[in-house]
């Protein structure tokens, strides 16, 4: 029977694909090799000859099982589609290859082994082997083709549901942000368990990291959204220019901050004074700095001098530098070290300290009511680096715990950013007193509890994904940020100045 002979390293990527890409070890081999029949099939000139010798030999494999040549058609297990290959590679080649076995062979050879180069140079274990598949065999292709790729990966899904006992249908799907999500209709309510236990089989199954996949409720009955992430080539980026617009709408809001859209692109914004104090951490690079700057900026860009002050704290001394120059900061100026910090949440106590005896002699209970007699700004207060400033000195904690406490009738609001969300760094007294989460992807789970109280975080795309828990009742919400940069900056603390 006629071989394809293949050389080493191509062997070697046939495993790769197979335990790494397709992520069932025992799949047959020939799948990998027929996928780069199809690979090749996509160049449009034919594979050159010098592809005939191979440096070191890697292994033969069986035409039979390649493309069922020679089977009979009653034999079971295999598929003959001979002649529809060999019928492709006649049109590509015009030339009649059913007239020889020996130059169709050949063709079929080279075919294979260009592939299998192909698949070599262009995908690597860490690339998303779904999105590669899509990218590698679909690029290009006309409306109906592309619409033909969107089968297969609703069929790739539907296969991938079935395995883990999930028979459903799909009433929809909406391209996100970052996520396509996936209105799945549930016949059978028992599935929805499978559905939850499976999701990270699912994931799994679907070439993407544990728990990438998630669920979510829609509002038809029986139906549940399945928000599943593409890869990064193929995000929308949330302009940062939507923070602009935002801000030109008219705002209810006492302190209202805009940190981004939803999965599905609309605006998320929230009440800092209604908070009425913010947690937000997420590993080193997953876009806390810049989450900051879209909530500073919010507030500069929607509130005057005379009803906002900013207590700035930055224990690294490098990121709210921008904001050194503003107008009205609390103290004058931007705290760095420990001293700086330590002094700056004293006067912070003694300003909640002072507007409660104001109050009192006012006759009013919070600054809402004493706003109507005389202007009193509210202080929002950002430390930097939560878990920096505590190493340097624990009784920080104190000042920040009476502030988290008792300040929010007067207008002080806290927001804290750490990149080490442990317990030492937010302790029992602060978590009980600080009730907005905002969680940035992070490396473990664990530090998601300690953020979200669930989990959730670790499985986040980085760079600007986060969750964010308004209160305790309600399922945290999904948010992209813009990338609120240095000009954005500029513009915002220009408009606040005037
Ligand atoms: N919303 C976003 N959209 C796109 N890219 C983003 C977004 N947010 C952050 N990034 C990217 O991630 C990088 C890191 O962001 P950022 O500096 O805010 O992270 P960080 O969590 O503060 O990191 P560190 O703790 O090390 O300071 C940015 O330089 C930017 O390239």
């Amino acid at each position: 029977m006629a071989n394809i002979s293949i050389s080493e390293e191509d062997e070697n990527i046939i495993l790769q694909v197979r335990s790494l890409g397709f992520r069932t070890p025992d799949a047959a081999k020939y799948r990998v090799l027929r996928l780069a029949l199809a690979k090749s099939l996509r160049i449009e000139t034919p594979p050159e000859s010098g592809l005939d010798t191979i440096e070191k030999k890697g292994r033969d494999y069986d035409l039979e099982v390649v493309t069922g040549f020679g089977k009979s058609e009653n034999e079971k297990g295999f598929h003959d589609f001979d002649d529809a290959v060999r019928a492709l590679l006649s049109v590509y080649h015009q030339e009649d290859l059913f007239a020889s076995d020996q130059e169709y062979k050949k063709l079929l050879q080279r075919h294979i082994r260009r592939g299998l180069r192909e698949i070599r140079t262009s995908w690597n274990a860490g690339h998303n082997f779904i999105n590669w598949l899509r990218e590698e065999l679909f690029q290009g292709l006309t409306s109906d083709n592309a619409q033909l790729a969107v089968a297969t990966e609703t069929d790739l899904l539907l296969d991938a549901l079935a395995e883990i006992s999930v028979h459903a249908a799909i009433r929809d799907i909406k391209q996100g942000i970052r996520l396509d999500r996936y209105a799945l209709y549930l016949a059978n309510i028992n599935h929805l368990d499978n559905l939850k236990k499976g999701l990270s089989k699912l994931s799994f199954r679907l070439g993407l990291p544990e728990n990438a996949i998630t669920l979510s409720g829609n509002k038809e009955a029986g139906v549940v959204n399945l928000d599943i992430p593409r890869s990064p080539e193929h995000w929308k980026t949330v302009a940062p220019a939507r923070l602009n617009e935002w801000a030109d709408l008219p705002h209810p809001e006492k302190l209202p901050v805009w940190l981004g859209q939803t999965v599905l692109g609309e605006n998320f914004n929230m009440d800092l004074a209604e908070a009425p104090h913010v947690l937000l951490a997420g590993a080193t690079g997953s876009g806390k700095t810049v989450c900051l700057h879209s909530l500073i900026c919010s507030l500069l860009k929607t509130q005057s001098q005379e009803k906002l002050q900013f207590a700035l704290i930055d224990p690294k001394g490098t990121e709210l530098n921008a904001y050194a120059k503003l107008p009205n900061l609390f103290g004058g100026f931007v705290a760095k070290s420990t001293l700086e910090a330590a002094n700056m949440l004293d006067e912070l106590v003694e300003t909640m300290e002072a507007r409660n005896r104001l109050f009192v002699e006012m006759g009013v209970r919070d600054i809402d009511e004493a706003s109507k007699k005389s202007a009193l700004p509210r202080i929002v207060v950002v430390v930097e680096e939560l878990a920096d400033l505590l190493m340097q000195s624990r009784e920080l904690e104190t000042p920040l715990v009476r502030l988290a406490q008792k300040a929010r009738s007067t207008g002080i609001h806290l927001v804290l950013a750490t990149q080490r969300p442990d317990a030492a760094t937010f302790s029992g007294l602060l978590r009980s007193n600080i009730p907005v989460r905002i969680a940035l992807r992070v490396q473990k789970h664990t530090e998601s509890s300690i953020i979200l109280d669930q989990k959730g975080a670790e499985a986040l795309l980085g760079k600007g994904d986060m969750l964010i828990k308004l209160t305790d009742q309600l399922e945290p919400i999904r948010v992209h940020g813009a990338k609120i940069g240095d000009s954005e900056i500029a513009l915002a603390i220009q408009k606040f100045g005037r």
